[in-house]
């Protein structure tokens, strides 16, 4: 399902009231709401609205888990973390419990922070896949989406959870939650926005499947639903009524 909005701003109130509607059908059904947050710029402002009003008052922040997709592996306090865009953006304005913020480490050795994280899912879990109520995700220009880059051996990772992968001219290492986890998810939300993005988006929507090209294109959970928000300009090369 592929809707289109006027602008970034009105993409970010939609999937930020989507994020609500989300928190409290979880919650109702099963008392509480694990969500995986997208890293990037583009869902810096859904985070935003979170936490003012009114949407702050719409969510069961003492119900909700947060956990990452991806970081790259830099400190806490690098402008780079996934992690402290959310905190910043989101977190450190809403009363999630401590407890219930999961961040990937990465000022860790690479190898040792996707074990932790791993770990934390497995706690949090159980030794079954993790079921997401909702994961948010980006679309990299280049058709990746967490940290799985066309071409990388995270794509074909079907036991782990988490990999260590690296983008093809970045010196940084990153961590990313793998393709079954994502696949398990009840909800999954693509955000994608800007001129810069069309061609890559009408690639991954509209061509044949080449995952290991497109690795957004490996996420179809099976007991799930995906729905792409996407803004005018990033729509602009898609079929019409696609
Ligand atoms: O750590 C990251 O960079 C993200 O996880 C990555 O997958 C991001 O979602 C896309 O690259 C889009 O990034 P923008 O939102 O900045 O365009």
């Amino acid at each position: 399902m592929i809707e289109v909005f006027p602008d970034q701003e009105s993409l970010s109130r939609a999937t930020a009231e989507l994020f609500a509607a989300e928190a409290g059908r979880a919650e109702a059904a099963h008392g509480r709401f694990a969500v995986l947050l997208a890293g990037g710029e583009t869902p810096r402002r859904t985070y935003e609205l979170l936490a003012e009003e009114p949407l702050r008052h719409r969510v069961p922040w003492g119900r909700v888990h947060i956990f990452w997709g991806d970081e790259r592996c830099v400190p806490p306090e690098d402008p780079r973390s996934n992690v402290r865009m959310a905190r910043r953006a989101l977190l450190d304005r809403v009363p999630v419990p401590a407890g219930q913020i999961h961040p990937i480490a990465g000022d860790l050795p690479p190898r040792q922070a996707a074990a932790a994280y791993e770990a934390a899912l497995r706690a949090f879990f159980g030794p079954e896949l993790p079921r997401f109520d909702l994961v948010l995700l980006g679309l990299g220009a280049d058709g990746h989406t967490a940290s799985l880059f066309p071409c990388s051996l995270a794509l074909d990772e079907r036991e782990r959870w988490t990999a260590v992968t690296q983008r093809a001219n970045e010196e940084i290492k990153r961590i990313t939650v793998t393709a079954p986890l994502l696949n398990r998810a009840a909800l999954v939300v693509f955000l994608v926005t800007g001129a810069e993005k069309a061609a890559v988006l009408q690639e991954v929507l509209e061509s044949s499947p080449e995952p290991h090209r497109h690795p957004a294109q490996l996420v179809k959970p099976a007991h799930g639903a995906v729905r792409w928000l996407v803004d005018r300009a990033a729509a602009r090369l898609l079929r019409p009524g696609l």
